[in-house]
């Protein structure tokens, strides 16, 4: 070993010893973290981490629409530096490089030194060092040299700074790195100054792209750079909240670290959101000023309308005219209960409230648990489902939470992540939530409650930022009576419960049916119609599976379909002969006078049979829940149940 690197061990040592040394102390402090939580060896030097090139594309697709917007800002600071030896990574929060520029004459000597595309710069096994360090404190810095954790990085100087998005979420870090510099750290002063720079860009560029249908409000200290450079950016929805933020308005409007997502523009500002609109038009710019709530500081302001959308003035909470989100607008066809749902829905995407959705099996809860993760500034991160009704009980708590490596009989040698925290930054979709067993709901209550997950084996909590969305068809209070359901989990829940209806209960089913029926057109490349007679059938049936029924129908429908017309025999039976009542084919078992109302007929029926549901049921080839639904559309009661 040289005496370099030997050196370079003996203060490491030292310092994780607790020994103070003239290094910054973030450098310190990750060091002691490598040491005592990573479990490192500093003696053992190790080779760069470079990801196969399939799990590679896995972290670019979870990140694709944030990454093409980034490249602008990539490709803009490397024009800065080309020719000073500078490479450029952009690495997801995980620290895994997923874009790269760098001179292509040293790729070689880039590939081994870990600047690379697929490198993975996680401190946990990277040690200390720019990117890594960086995902640990959420704070630019610079690791130059010798205050690489790992010897095999001492050649390198890296700089680098977290990317947030528009929630305030880490989602990338930038590092500008080069094989060679000068031994004084100062050295890299500018670098640093640069790369905050270009994250300030590309985190603004992100908001103006994620709100273009919002309002966005510029702000800055300075007159002349409000509209064209403004520090701090805020996107407000219809109701004058806020629903996004570059990373220094966060820092302006936050209190007590808690985000400023979800509060209105009034509470953070001496402005009506109305007044806004006055900004755009009516006031000359030096009067375009407002104060700081908290601290009186006085700023500059810009507005930008949302395209052809002028927000309420006279009712700034109402959100009734706006436009849901694209995502959630396509969940119903104007069924006014499911519309109800999605508009008070759309007003707390963006909350870190856990929310319940409730609603008969196959209803849509996880489709609509989706639309909800795609409308939210989580909607780059992992989306996780766990159905818990489908996990063994004994497996359920080391899916969900983790494991440590050997902590239990079973356990694999390698540990595991754990589903809670395979979704940070994301939601969790918790299926079947009344079917977890109760010592989970303890371990999820501490979750939700203390936003931190012990894998089992682990002493120490690591820290997760979910949001949940738990799903349930079953009555969860029933199961709390019942002692099956731990109250304080279902109180945390309830705090938004949305009721999905049931498919009969839906006036939009015409509107689904052609919804369902172009995605397939779409998909197959064949114009899929449906005759009278097919339509009828599947607008009287009762969709005891709702839309998952709906949907199965459809494909066979289509599967069996000639030349993409889709008569009645295409249908799948049970749903053919549910078409009873308005189609009344000829296959009816009983024959009933044609001139006589359906009421008229199911009562004559019902009464002939002694008023027996199974027997009337069989008698008309339905089954029985039909007839049930026919009964109550039609006001029909049994003579014996009348009083
Ligand atoms: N609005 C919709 N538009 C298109 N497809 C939908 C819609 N709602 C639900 N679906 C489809 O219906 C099927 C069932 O939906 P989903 O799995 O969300 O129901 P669920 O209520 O979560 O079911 P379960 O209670 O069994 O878990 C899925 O294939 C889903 O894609």
């Amino acid at each position: 070993m040289d005496s370099a690197r030997a050196a370079h061990i003996d203060e490491l040592v030292r310092v994780s010893a607790g020994v103070p040394s003239v290094r910054d102390a973030i450098i310190e402090n990750s060091w002691r973290r490598c040491v005592i939580d990573h479990k490192l060896d500093p003696t053992i030097g190790r080779e760069a981490h470079i990801l196969p090139q399939e799990r590679l594309r896995e972290h670019r697709d979870a990140m694709d629409e944030f990454l093409r917007m980034a490249r602008f800002g990539l490709e803009a600071l490397y024009r800065q530096v080309a020719g000073m030896g500078y490479v450029l990574l952009l690495t997801d929060s995980n620290g895994v490089t997923v874009d790269f520029i760098g001179d292509p004459t040293f790729d070689n000597h880039l590939r081994r030194a870990g600047l690379y595309l697929g490198s993975d710069w996680n401190e946990g096994h990277a040690g200390t060092c720019a990117v890594g360090t960086c995902i640990a404190t959420a704070q630019a810095l610079t690791v130059h040299q010798t205050d690489h954790f790992d010897a095999t990085h001492i050649p390198l100087t890296c700089t680098a700074a977290p990317v947030f998005d528009s929630g305030g979420e880490l989602a990338a870090v930038l590092d500008i790195s080069a094989l060679h510099s000068p031994e004084p750290k100062i050295s890299q002063y500018l670098a640093l100054q640069m790369v905050k720079a270009y994250v300030h860009k590309i985190e603004t560029a992100n908001l103006y792209n994620n709100f273009r249908r919002d309002w966005v409000v510029k702000l800055s200290a300075s007159q002349e750079f409000a509209e064209v450079d403004p520090d701090f950016v805020l996107a407000l929805d219809g109701g004058g909240r806020v629903v996004g933020f570059n990373h220094k308005a966060h820092d302006l409007l936050a209190e007590d670290g808690v985000s400023p997502l979800g509060r209105s523009f009034a509470e953070l500002f001496d402005c009506e959101v109305d007044e806004l609109v006055r900004f755009v038009r009516a006031l000359p710019t030096e009067q375009r000023t407002l104060r700081l709530r908290r601290t009186g500081l006085p700023l500059f302001a810009q507005a930008m309308p949302p395209p052809a959308v002028s927000l309420p003035r006279n009712h700034p909470h109402d959100l009734g005219n706006d436009p849901l989100p694209e995502p959630l607008r396509v969940v119903s066809g104007g069924d006014p209960a499911l519309k109800a749902v999605l508009t008070r829905a759309a007003k707390l995407v963006n909350t870190r409230m856990s929310l319940l959705i409730h609603g008969e099996t196959g209803t849509g809860k996880e489709h609509l648990a989706k639309a909800l993760h795609k409308s939210s500034v989580r909607r780059n991160k992992p989306f996780v489902a766990v159905n818990c009704a489908a996990l063994p009980e004994n497996l359920i708590e080391s899916e969900l939470f983790g494991y440590e490596p050997g902590s239990f009989t079973g356990a694999t040698a390698r540990g595991k992540k754990g589903l809670i925290l395979e979704a940070d930054g994301g939601t969790l979709f918790l299926d079947e939530i009344g079917d977890m067993p109760l010592s989970s709901q303890t371990r999820l209550l501490r979750v939700l409650a203390e936003r931190e997950v012990t894998p089992i084996g682990r002493t120490k909590a690591v820290s997760v930022d979910v949001r949940v969305i738990g799903a349930t068809h079953r009555d969860l209070v029933e199961l709390v009576k019942a002692g099956k359901f731990r109250d304080d989990l279902y109180f945390r829940l309830n705090g938004a419960v949305f009721t999905v209806p049931p498919l009969r209960q839906r006036g939009d089913l015409d509107w689904l049916i052609e919804r369902l029926l172009a995605e397939r057109a779409e998909r197959d490349g064949v114009a899929y119609r449906l005759t009278p007679a097919a339509l009828a059938a599947l607008r009287g049936h009762g969709w005891p599976g709702n839309v998952r029924e709906l949907v199965n129908a459809l494909d066979y429908a289509c599967a069996v379909s000639d030349g993409g017309l889709i008569d009645l025999a295409d249908i799948p039976e049970p749903v053919q002969h549910s078409g009873l009542f308005q189609a009344w084919p000829a296959e009816a078992a009983e024959t009933v006078a044609a001139e006589e109302d359906p009421a008229a007929r199911l009562r004559e029926t019902l009464r002939r049979h002694h008023w027996n549901v199974s027997a009337t049921a069989r008698a008309l080839g339905v089954d029985r829940s039909t007839i049930h639904r026919q009964m109550h559309r039609f006001g029909i009661v049994a003579p014996h149940r009348a009083e």
